[in-house]
């Protein structure tokens, strides 16, 4: 698994969110810089704060001080706050990486310089770097734009990377290709050389936290990256790598934990994991799992020729001026304990968050009332069988059945992660079965591991839904092929409006994985209707009467086109603040509001053709 796949599954899915979260108390802000930060961490955590840093303030000249200043947290350590309120869908900070690398599954499908995908069929294709033979471009612009990097990885790579299970690949010479995190490391030291080590843009990379590893495994992943990192960049003598700036083994361990402490998942505008990155200023903003602030890379309008990690504030409430700017590290959509471990695991600090330590019920961690009250129950545990709801008191019986649905559920849902792309039939076999019985066990559609085999199954549904349209067999017979369709996006469309709800108990307004899955949720119900092939059904009375229809299955005809135009609207009213109102919501929030105009027209056509006058929405639907 890629660096970037294996942070993501941590963190990806959800990136943060917005709420107006109740962050700890603001503390003063440490007069003596990095010492007073250090003595004002935790030692508990067992970090080391940056020992050579200037007074933090007169580094990081791109973080705008007209609306945010850096301060230290007892327990965090520094952090960034407001200095003014700070609007929802509004920017906080925009800046292009200091290094990334795409993973190795994405070599050949992105450009290694701006990250733009590989274009459809029939435009002019990425192309590939003559030498070595791994890394794609855009064109000569963009190669020429890395080059000043790639020339010195283009060496390294046609080198061959260290034989380890860090090695994903190979080039068609045999040499073997490391994964993202290293490459994205021998960048960024690559960098920091060119740049100078006494450079404010080093001294940035150079302050950030590390975490001593603690437990032995995390301990030897990082001197197995120290090593894998020593041998792609050639190194052979310890006055190489003082020839990088790098004084001791010690001081390259030290390097790798501030590496995996502050990276981000570099992710294209749709939140897909792309490879690994680092940003000193973004990487200052602490975790909260009810952030008020979420990091996306939503493209930009003409090309992607600059890779922005943007970090925008969201959500319907303003941060105010004072509050400390909070994003989520980790899934916020998992229950609390998995969180906690996720947590504990690769930024080793327990989250105390207000979501972590309230005693309200939580939507993740739920079971439906079982007197239908439409209020929920605590999930049961083997510890706490017993479980009341929230709303009517009715106690939940057969706490053992849903236990066990549970307890299958997480286990079904591990296995088709683990085989999603190498055995997709057992994959679909699994997330098939395992949803109608956490269903009839009662959990409501934001519960876990409800809503996650159910994001699981839609991705699978939706290649399969792509795959029929495109792939229609013309030798099977119409109805047999139209009911497969139909069935299909039935399907697909049920599910993504579960997910969508799901998402809305659990994440925050204008969430961007809200208005993402809204975002599919409409394209789907625009998708059109495969043609009708009516089942001819006998009645007792010697008449025929026709129906398709499943039990609660989606709308048809001018309803279907309308609910598709409405659910794209709130989509695009979400992806403004989600992805940022200055980019209009990112290339996906665009995207969608292209959709909504062709919508409006097909519709206003539906109701030209039944004499009627549009109901549409001036503009071509902004919200
Ligand atoms: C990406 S860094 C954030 C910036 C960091 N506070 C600094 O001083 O550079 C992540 C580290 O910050 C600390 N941290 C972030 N959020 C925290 C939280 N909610 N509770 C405790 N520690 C936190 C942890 O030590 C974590 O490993």
């Amino acid at each position: 698994m890629s660096f970037a796949k294996l942070k993501a599954t941590r963190e990806a899915q959800t990136k943060p969110s917005y709420v107006s979260s109740d962050t700890p108390e603001s503390r003063p802000r440490a007069a003596g810089g990095e010492q007073a930060a250090q003595a004002s961490t935790s030692s508990s955590h067992a970090s080391s704060l940056p020992q050579n840093a200037n007074e933090p303030q007169q580094l990081y000249k791109n973080i705008p001080k007209t609306l945010l200043e850096i301060r230290t947290d007892a327990v965090k350590g520094r952090g960034l706050w407001a200095t003014q309120n700070i609007g929802a869908g509004q920017t906080i900070l925009a800046l292009p990486p200091y290094a990334a690398a795409l993973s190795t599954a994405n070599l050949s499908s992105y450009c290694s310089a701006c990250t733009k995908p590989k274009p459809a069929s029939g435009s002019s294709p990425l192309k590939r770097c003559t030498q070595c033979r791994i890394v794609h471009y855009c064109d000569a612009a963009c190669q020429t734009a890395d080059w000043a990097l790639h020339k010195l990885e283009c060496v390294a790579l046609r080198r061959g990377g260290p034989p380890s299970e860090d090695v994903e690949g190979e080039t068609s010479s045999g040499a073997l290709i490391p994964n993202d995190a290293i490459r994205c490391l021998a960048r960024m030291m690559w960098r920091r050389k060119k740049k100078g080590l006494e450079s404010d843009w080093s001294k940035e990379l150079d302050a950030m936290q590390a975490h001593l590893p603690i437990s032995p495994s995390a301990q030897e992943q990082h001197t197995h990256l120290a090593l894998s990192l020593v041998r792609f960049l050639g190194l052979t003598s310890p006055q190489e790598l003082a020839e990088l700036g790098v004084a001791s083994g010690a001081e390259l361990a030290r390097i790798v934990a501030k590496f995996t402490t502050n990276t981000f998942t570099l992710s294209a505008p749709d939140l897909t994991p792309l490879g690994a990155c680092i940003a000193p200023p973004v990487a200052l903003i602490n975790h909260d799992c009810q952030p008020n602030a979420v990091v996306v890379f939503p493209g930009t309008k003409q090309s992607h020729r600059a890779s922005h990690a943007r970090d925008h504030s969201a959500g319907d409430t303003p941060r105010r001026r004072g509050k400390q700017i909070l994003t989520a590290y980790i899934d916020t959509t998992l229950p609390r304990i998995q969180r906690q471990q996720a947590l504990q695991e690769t930024y080793n600090f327990d989250c105390r968050c207000s979501l972590c330590t309230s005693d309200d019920p939580d939507p993740r961690e739920s079971v439906w009332c079982p007197k239908k009250c439409g209020g929920i129950c605590p999930m049961p545990t083997e510890e706490n069988p017993l479980s009341q709801c929230s709303r009517c008191k009715s106690v939940l019986r057969d706490t053992d059945a849903v236990l066990d649905a549970i307890r299958v559920g997480q286990q079904g849902l591990d296995k088709a992660t683990a085989v999603q792309f190498s055995d997709r039939a057992k994959a679909q076999q699994l997330t098939s079965k395992l949803i109608p019985i956490l269903t009839s066990a009662g959990l409501p559609p934001a519960a876990h591991p409800l809503l996650a085999l159910r994001r699981l199954h839609l991705a699978m549904l939706i290649e399969d839904v792509s795959g029929s349209v495109s792939a229609d067999d013309p030798s099977s017979p119409l109805a047999q092929k139209t009911q497969t369709q139909t069935q299909l996006l039935d399907e697909a469309i049920i599910t993504a409006t579960q997910i969508c709800k799901g998402l809305d108990a659990v994440l925050p307004y204008a969430h961007p994985v809200r208005g993402l899955a809204r975002a599919e949720a409409g394209k789907l119900l625009a998708v059109d209707e495969p043609a009708p092939a009516p089942t001819l059904t006998l009645t007792n009375t010697n008449t025929t009467s026709t129906s398709t229809a499943p039990p609660h299955s989606p709308p048809t005809g001018p309803a279907r086109l309308k609910l598709a135009r409405d659910t794209l609207l709130h989509a695009h009213t979400e992806l403004q603040l989600g992805f940022g109102k200055a980019n209009a919501g990112g290339e996906v929030g665009r995207a969608v509001r292209e959709d909504v105009v062709g919508l409006e027209r097909e519709l206003g056509g539906v109701d030209a053709a039944r004499g009627g006058g549009g109901e549409g929405c001036e503009g071509g639907g902004e919200a």
